[in-house]
């Protein structure tokens, strides 16, 4: 019997970015700080990230440069509230992921962490 193949760490991550931007986009708070139409881009940019920040290709310094991102969300006013939307859309996203449960944590906290440190509004 054939099994479906696994996907490589690098499928799950950029689909992981796919399944948040597609919570996202039925968000209609979250949604309106993006400035784009079409969220294809940005699931490709936060998709590129994840899987450079965790030890794969570089396609995303290659295609966007320094990720900076407290710098890049500067533009965008995150309260608690879009914090806390942000994670709850990406926990969604996570435990449909099918990242393994290790993995998973550590996402996890690294999501948390950082997001409580984009927020740039009181
Ligand atoms: C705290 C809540 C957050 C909000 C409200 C937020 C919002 C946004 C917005 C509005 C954009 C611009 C998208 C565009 O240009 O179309 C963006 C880009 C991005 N965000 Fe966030 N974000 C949050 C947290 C995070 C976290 C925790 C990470 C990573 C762990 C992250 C990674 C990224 C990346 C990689 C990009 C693309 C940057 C680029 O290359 O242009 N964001 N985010």
């Amino acid at each position: 019997m054939t099994q479906a193949p696994r996907l490589a760490p690098e499928e799950l991550l950029m689909a992981l970015a796919d399944r948040f931007y597609a919570e996202v986009s039925a968000d209609e708070v979250l949604r309106a700080l993006y400035p784009d139409e079409d969220l294809t881009d940005a699931a490709r940019h936060l998709g590129w990230f994840l899987v450079q920040a965790r030890g794969g290709p570089l396609t995303y310094f290659d295609r966007r440069g320094h990720p900076s991102l407290r710098a890049r969300h500067v533009p965008f006013p995150i309260t608690g509230g879009l914090r806390d939307r942000w994670l709850r859309h990406m926990r969604t996203a996570l435990d449909g992921s099918g990242i393994d449960d290790g993995e998973r944590a550590k996402l996890w906290r690294w999501f948390v962490a950082s997001a409580d440190a984009l927020v740039n509004v009181p």
